[in-house]
């Protein structure tokens, strides 16, 4: 195979061309992907992070085959993805979240099988590849069982089976924790670790901040289509270095307090997130500027659940460069 990367973007870009409207149909034009590059190395747990609508799945789709780049070029494995596209998909499998793909009356060994007989698998290999597989993911006892009384996190164990019936040297995993529970994610996680063990290349969407952090040697960042920043998890999480977090739970943090804390000296960024009945506002300062007084303050007659003044996290590091990048 020659080549020393498992996957190799050179500047990648896409726009998608759309029409919208009925009456006035018009033509819109989206740069999904502007001026992409990045190796992943053989056997590497690669994560790809970023917002909703960063151009992570785009990426995904030029690298396996599924989306022509506008312009820029892209290898896996040594195999040019717009020119060789036989030799690519022989050597990738993809898995995406969510529901679709599997046959939910069939049992998980009937999916398994019926799909290795469409991906070609010599039929004196199936039973050996889908017995291991099935360990691998950890169905092995519940394979006879139909996958409609299987939970999410099963569902997606089984999909990842399926994308390596054909024993592929590149698995593209696109969030495949979307709607699972934190056991079964945690089971997932593993099954990704063992499987970039065993020296499949993985490249991994999620916007799973722990997720990314536990399981990837390298991530990019990604934001509005471009790459962000690049690197181990510790050299992204020295990004968010010089910080202070500050975190507190309140039940209606007033718009008028994160205008007013934003503008305060030190201060970096601020964030207000929904949790259920109650909001999360997070403030990033200078790590010399205590915060937590100013915050108390202009949440004064709000009722208040838990207040934190940490260090920052990976999570922390990553809305930092999102941030940055807006
Ligand atoms: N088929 C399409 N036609 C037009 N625009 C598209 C199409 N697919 C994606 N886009 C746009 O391209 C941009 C990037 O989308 P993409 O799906 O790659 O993002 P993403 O990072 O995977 O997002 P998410 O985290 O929400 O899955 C978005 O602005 C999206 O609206």
């Amino acid at each position: 195979m020659g080549s020393t990367y498992a996957i190799e973007a050179n500047d990648l870009r896409r726009t998608y061309r759309a029409r919208t409207g009925w009456l006035k149909p018009k033509r819109t034009e989206v740069e999904a992907v502007r001026g992409v590059s990045f190796t992943v190395g053989r056997g590497e747990l690669f994560g790809l992070l970023g917002p909703n609508g960063a151009g992570k799945t785009t990426t995904i789709k030029l690298l396996n085959t599924l989306l022509i780049p506008t312009s820029g070029t892209a290898r896996v494995c040594g195999h040019d993805v717009e020119r060789e596209t036989r030799a690519v998909r022989r050597r990738i499998g993809y898995v995406f979240g969510g529901d679709r793909g599997l046959y939910d009356r069939l049992s998980g060994l009937d999916n398994l099988r019926y799909f290795a007989e469409l991906y070609g698998v010599p039929p004196r290999e199936q039973k050996r590849r889908i017995a291991e597989l099935l360990d691998l993911v950890g169905l092995a006892g519940r394979e006879r069982e139909r996958v409609e009384g299987y939970s999410r996190g099963m569902r997606q164990r089984l999909h990842i089976a399926r994308g390596l019936l054909h024993a592929p040297d590149v698995l593209f995993l696109d969030e495949p924790s979307i709607g699972v529970d934190p056991v079964a994610a945690r089971e997932l996680r593993r099954t990704v670790a063992d499987l970039a063990a065993a020296g499949t290349t993985v490249l991994l969407t999620t916007h799973y901040m722990a997720e990314a952090d536990e399981l990837c040697d390298r991530i990019a960042v990604i934001a509005d289509g471009t790459i962000q920043a690049l690197g181990t998890p510790s050299e992204l999480r020295r990004r968010a270095d010089g910080r202070r977090v500050v975190e507190v739970e309140a039940y209606g943090v007033p718009e008028s307090a994160v205008s007013a804390l934003r503008d305060l000296p030190g201060v970096r960024e601020t964030a207000v997130e929904a949790r259920g009945a109650l909001q999360l506002l997070t403030v990033h300062s200078d790590a010399h500027v205590d915060v937590q007084g100013d915050v108390l303050r202009e949440l004064a007659g709000i009722r208040l659940g838990r207040v934190d003044s940490r260090e920052p996290t990976l999570e922390d590091a990553y809305v930092a460069i999102v941030s940055a990048a807006a």
